[in-house]
């Protein structure tokens, strides 16, 4: 969906949305203002077949909060639920239940929406616009016009890297191309907040590189940033906080820093030259050993099996290559609390 799909789909939803809200605890209310989203309960189900009697309930009571300055991940293997909390927060889709803040005012608030840059999952353009025509277009709708506009269209194109296209038909760009015009569209309004669906999908290697450095880039000068993906690592390499989902519930949320525990889990001893001798050895101490390519992985756990691992080593005159403490990742995370 287009930032404009998005935009005109968001204007038939959310007066059915304030509808709907209008009997729950509606109204702004007194929040943290630092916490610039804030989900509570929020649930919803699709009615699915001819008589609209299958019921899939995509969201299941989720609640988080984004704070001011930070970078939130909201992380969930496909199906999870990602996109239908975003669509409920950027005020798209209707929830079944529960509530959405942001900025402190009950979702759909257009106030609220203005102040937001959104890149939805997947972003369509019409095909026959070009980048620059596409990111103005956007900025219009945000209300800017003028000189302004088109140096800020141009400014964020570049940031994008997609200025050196500017005036191609967007039919002619890449995938990752298309992600970058939809990142330039989310920025040019210079919105307080950018809420990010899946911003790195579909991007090669260093494509993905950019973009997290872009992200890094917009939260040093002030941004909030709210991402989805369903990649571990660019959650771990980026994020203060992240709320994990699956399922349509959530399975855990908070700091990376207090959710991985900072001990080192095991080392891993890299050797050359490791006779059979040696590698028995070390098998009958209790060490993991790995034969890769022409080296020799240890793995060992706690600092008196890393000593004593070195010294049976050294004196065998292997050759150590490399020693590397291993610290808990998310993946480790996934797997500890079997999410
Ligand atoms: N409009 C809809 N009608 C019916 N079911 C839907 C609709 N939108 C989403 N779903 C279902 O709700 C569940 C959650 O989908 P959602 O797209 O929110 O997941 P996601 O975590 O964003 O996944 P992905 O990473 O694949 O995008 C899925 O089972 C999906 O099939």
């Amino acid at each position: 969906m287009s930032e404009v799909d998005a935009v005109s789909e968001a204007a038939v939803e959310e007066q059915g949305a304030r509808e709907e809200g209008a009997t729950a605890s509606g109204g702004d209310r007194k929040a943290d203002p630092d916490a610039l989203i804030d989900v509570r309960g929020l649930a919803k189900s699709f009615w699915l077949g001819l008589l609209k009697t299958k019921r899939v309930d995509a969201v299941r009571g989720v609640s988080f909060e984004v704070r001011r300055g930070e970078i939130f991940g909201f992380l969930g293997p496909n199906g999870a639920g990602k996109t239908t909390t975003i669509k409920m927060l950027t005020g798209l889709i209707a929830p079944t239940s529960g509530e959405a803040y942001l900025f402190g005012a009950r979702v759909p608030s257009p106030e609220a929406r203005r102040r937001i840059g959104f890149l939805p999952e997947n972003p369509y353009v019409y095909p026959y616009l070009t980048p620059r025509e596409f990111v103005t277009l956007c900025g219009r709708l945000s209300g800017m016009s003028g000189a302004k506009l088109d140096r800020r269209a141009m400014e964020v194109l570049e940031q994008v890297k997609v200025a050196y296209a500017a005036d191609r038909q967007v039919r002619r760009l890449s995938k990752g191309m298309l992600q970058r015009t939809g990142l330039a569209a989310a920025l040019v309004a210079d919105p307080e907040m950018l809420i990010l669906d899946e911003p790195m999908s579909g991007l090669d290697p260093v494509g993905r590189k950019e973009v997290r450095d872009l992200i890094f880039a917009e939260r040093d000068q002030g941004r909030t940033i709210f991402f989805s993906t369903h990649i571990l690592s660019d959650v771990e390499a980026m994020c203060d906080r992240v709320t994990i989902l699956r399922e349509g519930k959530v399975v855990v949320s908070g700091s990376l820093r207090q959710l991985l525990r900072g001990e080192v889990l095991r080392t891993d001893i890299t050797l050359a030259h490791a006779s059979d001798a040696l590698k028995s050895a070390l098998e009958e101490a209790g060490a993991r050993v790995t034969r890769r390519a022409d080296v020799t992985v240890v793995e060992v756990e706690g600092d008196a099996r890393v000593r004593d691992t070195l010294e049976m080593a050294l004196r065998s005159d292997a050759q150590v290559i490399e020693v590397t403490p291993r610290r808990e990742t998310l993946e480790d995370l996934f797997l500890r609390d079997a999410l």
